[in-house]
């Protein structure tokens, strides 16, 4: 095997996560040789702007998809849940290894939990998928904003900026800071983001060499479980980054998807389940169960009212 290129974003979560699959890529075959290529994405540049009103979606792989392109790269480690529905031509998706704990949990300052934290409690987060179902189960809480690096985002808690934020479980497993969770929160009452827990390993879709080495690491489990999320998601357009949320689990053969789009604040939460064999099938029936429901006008309305 020819030596390989690795790009990676410089945070701390993303080298991470990066050195954890070249870790696992040895083990099969100690004698592979890495290297590493820090890039940073337009994403890294504006960690100040709130990222619903830049077009979310996108921002933290263009940089490194083109490094592909431009073969500068090999392959490249995403989190799942920053990759957009749809990918330029000629990349893929070459391996999907085990996934992390989906599940986003609560830090609190105090050690209360989600039920003990007191009306009027600021919690921080930037995710309108948070935020939708976090003032959905407790409509007294404020939600503030929050941007920044996970390390960045612990600081600003520990300093008092906030009462609580919200964070990936996957995220701070891998970078070893289980200790700081308050609460990991139930996939019922905070469905996930698609793909959340998950990691994407892209690469050129003509590169059979490295695409036989990334099969050894590759979960199929995993890979359809996610496959069922980005078809719901695929399904609304869902490029941005708008309160929809989906979580699928492998339940004997079959995949049980559920999916949701929620109005920011809360007030209104558009649910459903679904329970089959094809991935693509699932996502695409139950996007249409929930738009049956008006998930599309809920869409469309926030939509407007962040651009506008
Ligand atoms: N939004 C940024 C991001 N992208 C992936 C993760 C965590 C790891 C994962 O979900 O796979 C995080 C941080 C977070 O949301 O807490």
């Amino acid at each position: 095997m020819r030596p390989l290129v690795v790009g990676t974003r410089k945070s701390l979560l993303a080298l991470t996560q990066t050195n954890w699959v070249v870790q696992r890529l040895k083990a099969v075959f100690p004698e592979l040789k890495v290297s590493q290529e820090k890039i940073v994405t337009k994403g890294d540049r504006i960690l100040n702007v709130t990222l619903s009103k830049v077009g979310g979606k996108g921002l933290f792989v263009k940089e490194i998809e083109q490094a592909l392109l431009d073969k500068r790269i090999d392959f490249a480690v995403h989190s799942m849940k920053d990759m957009p529905a749809e990918m330029p031509p000629g990349l893929i998706i070459g391996a999907v290894p085990l996934r992390e704990d989906p599940r986003d949990c609560l830090i609190s300052r105090e050690g209360h939990t989600l039920a003990e934290l007191p009306a009027g409690a600021i919690v921080g987060t930037s995710s309108l998928r948070r935020q939708a179902q976090i003032l959905a189960e407790r409509p007294d809480l404020q939600v503030k904003p929050v941007r920044g690096n996970l390390d960045t985002r612990l600081q600003k808690l520990k300093a008092g900026e906030f009462d609580a934020i919200i964070l990936a479980a996957a995220g701070l497993m891998r970078m070893n800071w289980k200790d700081e969770v308050t609460e990991a929160l139930s996939v019922n009452t905070m469905l996930p983001a698609v793909g959340q827990g998950a990691l994407a390993i892209q690469c050129r879709e003509d590169d059979q060499e490295l695409l036989q080495l990334l099969v050894k690491i590759h979960h199929e489990e995993t890979a359809r479980t996610v496959r069922a999320e980005r078809a719901f998601l695929k399904s609304f357009q869902g490029g941005c980054h708008l309160p929809l949320a989906a979580f699928a689990k492998q339940v004997d053969e079959q995949i049980n998807l559920t999916g949701l789009v929620a109005d920011p604040n809360g007030k209104k939460v558009i649910k459903g389940s679904i329970t089959g064999q094809n991935e693509w099938e699932l996502g695409q029936q139950l996007a249409e169960q929930l738009i049956e429901q008006g998930a599309k006008q809920l869409l469309a309305q926030i939509q407007k009212e962040l651009v506008g």
